[in-house]
């Protein structure tokens, strides 16, 4: 739950007044025009930016996992995909890192989930634009969070693929997770059980259109 939130950068206002309340255990899609704060709001969500001024209130033990686009990483990345979505099980194996056997399942598994099985052991730097979005998904996946917040996670990818993506989601929330998912992409706003509209920083009053509910086990 966000209570009137406002947020600059550095002078840009990026926030104005968001109040909002995101459905646990369901899927929130933000959209909105480019510039509206999508991705600020998404960086507030998981703590990565604090409010100049409002209040956000969330469950305080909440595990957060954040699934960036993949404009925000290197292009030269010289990880496999086993290592970068092995970073995902990280915070669960403790300090040493030292992964059990379910981690390891877990890992094999968000990697088959995304379309990447044959591509386990090659470095991010050899694949293509889609195949380093999926790779970053599945990264988001092996956290297990609580709370998934994802920016613009089927740009660039094909029709089938974000067919995926839009079914990952939704087996996200299966499994009792909180997703919230910045899009432009129809695809995922039909899978949106609730969709928050921004425009130039602030909610855009949802009509009957825009808000569904979802009913569990519909
Ligand atoms: N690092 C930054 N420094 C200065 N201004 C910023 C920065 N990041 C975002 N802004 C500004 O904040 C506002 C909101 O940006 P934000 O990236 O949250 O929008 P968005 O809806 O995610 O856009 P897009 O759809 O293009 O990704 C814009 O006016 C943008 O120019």
């Amino acid at each position: 739950m966000l209570t009137d939130v406002w947020f600059d950068h550095d002078g840009v206002e990026a926030l104005r007044g968001i109040s909002l309340s995101i459905q646990p255990a369901a899927v929130t899609a933000i959209a909105g025009p480019n510039g509206s704060g999508k991705s600020t709001l998404l960086a507030v969500l998981a703590g990565l930016l604090d409010p100049r001024s409002g209040s956000m209130s969330s469950p305080a033990q909440a595990r957060r996992a954040l699934v960036v686009q993949r404009s925000e990483i290197s292009d030269r990345m010289l990880l496999t995909v086993r290592e970068v979505v092995t970073m995902g099980r990280w915070s669960a194996a403790g300090p040493m890192r030292r992964l059990r056997a379910d981690d390891r399942r877990i890992i094999d598994d968000c990697i088959e989930v995304v379309g990447l099985g044959g591509h386990r052991n090659r470095p991010l730097s050899a694949l293509s634009g889609g195949q380093r979005q999926r790779a970053l998904l599945a990264q988001g996946l092996a956290q297990r969070a609580d709370v998934v917040l994802l920016d613009e996670p089927t740009t660039g990818l094909d029709a089938t693929t974000r067919t995926v993506v839009a079914d990952v989601l939704l087996t996200e929330r299966a499994r009792g997770a909180t997703v919230v998912c910045v899009s432009h992409d129809d695809v995922v706003l039909a899978a949106a059980d609730q969709t928050i509209r921004l425009d130039a920083g602030r909610v855009v009053p949802a009509g009957p259109d825009l808000l569904r509910t979802h009913q569990p086990g519909a």
